[in-house]
């Protein structure tokens, strides 16, 4: 008999989570049936969601498990299309181990399980960042919505994040001038000096405003917004017309400490002056072309255009830890729970 351990959530609260929000629970798993397959997880995503989404006291009510995604290996089975052995992708939650297959039903359209492609050589672990959902937005996000051309001036911000980080490299790719916006000076010299941007901004020291007119003297063509807020604000006031914003994430709204709701800045004023296009997205919105651009990468990736870099936490104790480092900027790279480390 298998005991899966599974991380509920304990308490809601509006601020940055803290461990005693969430508790750790064991669950007996029953026998596997025809059809059925058990998954051992080893790697576990922690990602922005994470925090916002266990606000949410209606979708996510104390008592449940926290959602999330991770690489687990097929430790038994009793379907031949997941054979005993292979590293899997799932949508399976905070949790050491699972039986699937699970439905294709998730309320984000996130894709239900899958056995991982062939990363060559790449630790599995890249199947939850640059060669997998961070890395599809990433990509498409930014090539889809922003359409950079050569020469122009891209702005990214949690530029040295699991997403920002490859926003970045593919703007370069492309042939753009890239600006980073981050929150320290040494996640800047990684940005510099190894990733190849051009500039570099810590938007937690003074001067933001007249820092971005220094490193884009020429105007902003594209923006990757991962952020919102005040910073967003200002890049926006710094575009070119008919510049494309493409809208990522609101994170400096995730962990406001007071509980209220951040107040909005008046952006409407930049998009009408300079005929900027601002678009949201969900990475989900290309599901259909999930594995052709994960290939896209891991062929940038080979080719020693893309780099890459984990920040690891290890132990499925550490969750709450690792949680806070996402959201309080400790990572470089992708932050990931080694749940078996
Ligand atoms: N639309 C979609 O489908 C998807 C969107 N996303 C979004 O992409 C963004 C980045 O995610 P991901 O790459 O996984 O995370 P990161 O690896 O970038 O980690 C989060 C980073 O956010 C920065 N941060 C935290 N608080 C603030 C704040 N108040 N203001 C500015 N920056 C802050 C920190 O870096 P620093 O040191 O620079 O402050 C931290 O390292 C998030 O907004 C996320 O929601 C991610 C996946 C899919
Ligand atoms: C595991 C369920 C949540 C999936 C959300 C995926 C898209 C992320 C959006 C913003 O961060």
């Amino acid at each position: 008999m298998v005991v899966a351990k599974k991380y509920v959530i304990q308490k809601h609260r509006s601020g940055l989570l803290q461990p005693e929000d969430v508790k750790i629970v064991e669950e007996e798993l029953p026998e596997l049936k025809e059809g059925e397959f058990l998954a051992q997880a080893h790697f576990i995503s922690i990602d922005p969601y994470i925090q916002y989404l266990i606000h949410d006291e209606e979708k996510h009510p104390v008592g449940s498990t926290i959602p999330g995604t991770q690489i687990a290996l097929i430790y038994d089975s009793k379907n031949p299309k997941f054979p005993i052995g292979k590293y899997i992708y799932g949508n399976f939650g905070m949790r050491t181990y699972t039986i699937g297959p699970l439905k294709d039903d998730d309320p984000y359209g996130m894709p239900p399980q899958y056995i991982l492609p062939d990363f060559n050589s790449y630790p599995y672990s890249y199947g939850l960042g640059i060669l997998g959902m961070p890395g599809i937005t990433a990509n498409k996000g930014f090539l889809g919505l922003c359409k950079p051309q050569p020469g122009e001036t891209v702005v990214v911000t949690t530029a040295a994040g699991a997403v920002g980080s490859v926003v970045g490299q593919i703007a370069k790719i492309k042939g753009c001038r890239v600006v980073g916006i981050a929150g320290s000076d040494e996640k800047g010299k990684w940005l510099v000096d190894v990733l190849g941007f051009d500039k570099f901004i810590n938007y937690k020291r003074p001067d933001f405003a007249k820092k971005l007119k220094d490193a884009a003297p020429d105007g902003i063509d594209c923006y990757f917004d991962n952020v919102g807020g005040e910073i967003s604000s200002i890049i926006l006031s710094q575009m070119n017309k008919f510049g494309r914003i493409s809208v990522s994430g609101s994170i400096s709204a995730h962990n406001v400490e007071s509980g209220e709701e951040p107040k909005a800045s008046i952006v409407q004023r930049h998009l009408v002056l300079r005929q900027l296009k601002m678009e949201g997205f969900m990475v989900t919105r290309w599901r259909d072309e999930w594995f052709e651009i994960i290939n896209q990468n891991l062929q940038w990736l080979r080719e020693g255009k893309l780099k890459y870099k984990e920040h690891i936490v290890c132990g499925f104790d550490n969750f709450p830890k690792a949680v806070v480092d996402l959201m309080t900027g400790a990572n470089t790279g992708k932050v990931i729970l080694n749940v078996m480390g």
